[in-house]
This record gives C-alpha cells, sequence and structure tokens, in this order.
C-alpha cells in the first residue's frame, strides 16, 4: 500500500489537469489511472471523449485524421476547462504539436506528459491486452503520426520501460517541482564562462 501523503497543495495548485499522452499501448490509461489516485484528483480517459463514428473507424483499423480528432479535441478541453477546482488527470494520444498546443492553449495550469517507449515492447504490451479497439496494427500509423515535442514545448517525456509505480513516482516529482518558463524547456543550462 502507498503511505505516502499527497503531494502539498501548493505543488499541485488546485485546477492543474495533467495530460497524459503516448501512442496506443504506451501505457497513457495504466500510468493515468495511477497518478490519479496518487494525487486525489478526478480521471478520465481520453478514448472516452471520441465521438462514435472515431471509435468505428479505429475499430476498423482506421487511423484518425485532424477533421477527426477535432471534436474530440474540443471535448476533452471541456473537460479541463470543467476541473478549475479539483484539477485532474486525463489521458490522451497528443501525437501532433498542433494537438498539444490546441490542448494547453490559454490553460496555463495545464501539464503534459509523454510516454515514449520501444516500438517493440509497446506491439507486445498492445498483443497482451484484450477487449480494446486498437488493433495492434495501427501501432505503426501511431508511431509515424508521432510528432516528437519540440525544445520549446514544456513536455515531460517518460520511458515507460519501468513498471507503473516508478513511472508514476517521477511524473509527482516533476508536478511538485517548480514549473520553469516553457521557452528554458529543454534547452541546456547555461554554463558560467571558464575563467
Ligand atoms: N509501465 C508498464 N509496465 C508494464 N506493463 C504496462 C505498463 N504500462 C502499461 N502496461 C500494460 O500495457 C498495456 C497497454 O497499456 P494501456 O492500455 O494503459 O495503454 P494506453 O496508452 O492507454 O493504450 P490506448 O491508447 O490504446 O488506450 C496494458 O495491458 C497495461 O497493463
Ligand atoms: O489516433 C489517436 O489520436 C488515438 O488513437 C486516440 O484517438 C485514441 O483515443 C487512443 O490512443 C486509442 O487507444
Amino acid at each position: 500500500m502507498d503511505v505516502r501523503s499527497p503531494h502539498p497543495a501548493a505543488d499541485n495548485p488546485p485546477g492543474t489537469v495533467t495530460v497524459v499522452m503516448g501512442v496506443a499501448g504506451s501505457g497513457k490509461t495504466t500510468v493515468g489511472r495511477l497518478l490519479a489516485d496518487r494525487l486525489r484528483v478526478p480521471y478520465a480517459d481520453g478514448d472516452d471523449f471520441h465521438p462514435a463514428a472515431n471509435v468505428a473507424r479505429m475499430r476498423a483499423g482506421h487511423a484518425l485524421t485532424d477533421a477527426d480528432r477535432a471534436p474530440w479535441l474540443a471535448a476533452l478541453g471541456r473537460w479541463i476547462d470543467a476541473r478549475g477546482a479539483t484539477g485532474g488527470v486525463v489521458s490522451c494520444s497528443g501525437l501532433r504539436r498542433a494537438y498539444r498546443d490546441a490542448l494547453r492553449r490559454d490553460r496555463p495550469r495545464v501539464r503534459l506528459v509523454l510516454l515514449t517507449g520501444d516500438p517493440d515492447l509497446l506491439a507486445r504490451r498492445i498483443a497482451g491486452r484484450r477487449d480494446h479497439f486498437m488493433a495492434p496494427a495501427m501501432l505503426a500509423g501511431q508511431l509515424a503520426t508521432l510528432e516528437p515535442p519540440e525544445p520549446d514545448e514544456p513536455v515531460l517525456q517518460v520511458d515507460v520501460a519501468p513498471p507503473p509505480a516508478v513511472l508514476v513516482a517521477r511524473i509527482a516529482d516533476w508536478l511538485a517541482a517548480p514549473v520553469s518558463p516553457p521557452a528554458a524547456a529543454g534547452t541546456p543550462p547555461v554554463r558560467p564562462p571558464a575563467r
């Protein structure tokens, strides 16, 4: 049992919503649920926000287009906007920069985490899963669509090889640390001049 106390409110300001992103099988649902439990905030699964037509497309093995994803991202945004009092954790693949930008635009309390992993490991995890509409064959398309975060994007990237509890601890530590300005994210530290 995890007996650690929740993070102090000052470190995880009310209304903070963490978006757990990554391709199919990267562990968004698994990690997102555990993170929400640890932070004691509501969790929502991005899969549940798709219009029925999108689910039908994915079941049929077709990748979604930008147009397919637009209403889905809008619905996720509404969920985020309604979490002002409690904060929350939500999963969303967030494969392209434009989607990530749309999720955080005008939402300073949104924190983005991208789960990454070796494609063979992800394929094995998807193959081991039952009763999910994402067919294993769709992983290649998701990886092809994924635009890795650019240096100015404030995104924590986490390799998913370790067990979920380890990943959750890492993410919680990052959330508890002071937020650095987005422009500084990913840039190398400034070194003092050599004497
Ligand atoms: N860190 C981990 N270590 C071992 N197994 C994991 C880990 N994370 C997830 N899994 C397992 O991998 C499979 C895929 O995880 P999960 O369903 O959470 O991924 P997902 O990103 O939500 O997928 P999708 O986008 O297709 O819904 C599940 O069977 C889950 O139990
Ligand atoms: O194409 C996408 O953006 C993803 O497939 C998401 O739409 C899914 O909700 C999820 O990742 C499925 O497992």
